[in-house]
């Protein structure tokens, strides 16, 4: 519940440090005072602010509790790390049927999580794994999916570190190595860590993992597999401890190196057949706490149509895409990629569009418009500036008091955000709450400074 409460606060705060400049424009006339008011908002704390636009917009509790986001199933909760000698010593790990390679404070983090490992989800039949036409094999959906739908909840074959341990030891001689030099060693590296992994899975999942596509042969059958069909984890599931390490001893400047510390890839038996499209259909996610891999679909996807992932980053242009593609053997022949004069300044705008904190002016707002126009027509939705745009166009709309077209945004939004995993989704998951979230009781506040004024200075 405190974690509840902190979200919303934290959602709040979010929203009033962009309040300054728009409140400004709203009312010249009122200008002194608002300023005093916005002030006094701005130097207080989130806490202290929530209370005070409770008391002045006439939120009852009951109100507060229906905003408040419902219990987040995958929040793996906080860890309080007390250091121990073994933080950086890699254990064999089992969770449920995944083998995995983890650091000491890796395992102790999960361990930690309560119910670990939560169970994974039911996605009731809702994809199937066959062949396609020139991709190999792939996933398509086994029925309609609407956006923000479950379409796969897998736990990994296997997880391992993608990087050596940060012993002093092994890290030292390494930087100073040539490229060749090192990335030799970490192959053979790399091979070990892996066998050590695959003789301890069982032989059914052993000989789904060898069946599994190898497109790197040179890399070997191990790792070949490995590096065709990992997923990095991100933050999702990665060793702080190794990082800040590395960062603090490290005074090597190799990036390659530095980004592989503490990071971990997975290998999954069905979401390893996800073919990769510059316009993927769906997001994915990892998640801790039932240390699985969520997939969900990221725009509606007819029954039968094939599920794609990305490999790359989509916004780039197509020669920038093809060069992350290319150590997959992949070249793309999405749409995209075959009419790169339309696509790439496309994406270009979708990339560099920096939207101001406020859009409330038409012109704003007419750009903000645009850009998801071609967000959806170039189906970027699975990219961060889609949520971003229709966060800004919910908001906008709230603020000049445009209640249809905010409520359009707004429930865009909630799905956009379901899609993404974006815990915060539920603030926003229908009309009434949307028209009781600080967006709109702002709107009513900034759109009438004397009121805003005078209810501050009576509450
Ligand atoms: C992770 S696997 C995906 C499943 C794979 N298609 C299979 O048959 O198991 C990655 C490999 O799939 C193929 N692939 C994925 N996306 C592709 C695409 N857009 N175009 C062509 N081949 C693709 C490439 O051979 C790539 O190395």
């Amino acid at each position: 519940m405190a974690h509840r409460s902190l979200n919303v606060v934290k959602a709040h705060w979010r929203f009033f440090s962009t309040l300054k400049p728009s409140a400004r424009e709203v009312n010249s006339n009122s200008k002194m005072e608002l300023k005093s008011v916005i002030n006094a908002l701005t130097r207080m704390t989130p806490e202290e602010m929530h209370k005070k636009m409770r008391d002045m917009v006439g939120l009852t509790d009951d109100d507060m509790k229906a905003l408040a986001p419902l219990l987040d199933e995958n929040d793996p909760g906080i860890f309080e790390h007390e250091p121990s000698p073994d933080d950086d010593v890699r254990t064999h790990v089992q969770v449920g049927d995944s083998q995995c390679l983890l650091t000491g404070y890796l395992k102790r983090r999960l361990e930690h999580i309560p119910g670990f490992p939560r169970p994974v989800k039911e996605t009731g039949s809702a994809y199937r794994i066959s062949s396609t036409l020139h991709r190999g094999i792939g996933m398509f959906a086994a029925r309609r999916l609407k956006t923000g739908d479950l379409v796969a909840d897998e736990r990994p074959l296997m997880v391992f570190p993608m990087g050596p341990s940060t012993d002093l030891n092994v890290i030292t001689p390494i930087t100073k190595m040539t490229d060749e030099k090192r990335n030799n060693l970490l192959n053979c590296y790399s091979q070990e860590m892996m066998g050590s992994i695959f003789e301890r899975m069982s032989e059914e999942n052993q000989e789904t993992f060898m069946g599994l596509y190898n497109g790197r042969l040179q890399n070997g059958p191990l790792l070949g597999v490995t590096r065709t069909n990992g997923y990095g984890l991100e933050d999702a599931l990665k060793d702080e401890t190794e990082i800040a390490n590395l960062l603090s001893m490290m005074s090597s400047n190799n990036q390659v190196l530095k980004s592989m510390i503490g990071r971990y890839v997975a290998v999954f038996k069905d979401l390893s057949r996800v073919n990769h499209s510059c316009s993927p259909n769906v997001h994915r996610k990892f998640h801790m706490a039932t240390f699985s891999m969520q997939l969900r679909a990221a725009r509606d996807i007819e029954e039968g149509e094939e599920i794609f992932t990305y490999y790359t980053q989509i916004l780039l242009p197509a020669v920038d895409r093809a060069e992350g593609l290319a150590p997959y053997g992949i070249e793309c022949t999405c749409r995209a990629c075959l009419d790169t004069a339309k696509s790439d300044p496309i994406r270009a705008a979708v990339l560099n569009y920096a939207p101001p904190a406020l859009l409330t002016s038409d012109a704003r707002i007419d750009a903000a418009v645009q850009i998801l126009a071609k967000i959806e027509e170039e189906e970027l939705q699975a990219s961060a500036p889609y949520r971003d745009t229709l966060y800004h166009l919910f908001t906008a709309y709230a603020l000049t008091r445009d209640e249809k077209s905010a409520l359009m945004y707004g429930e865009k939004l909630w799905l956009a955000n379901l899609a993404a995993g974006e815990p915060l989704c539920e603030m926003f998951r229908n009309a009434e709450l949307l028209k009781k979230s600080p967006q709109w009781m702002s709107a009513e506040l900034v759109a009438m400074p004397e009121r805003l004024v005078s209810l501050w200075n009576s509450s």
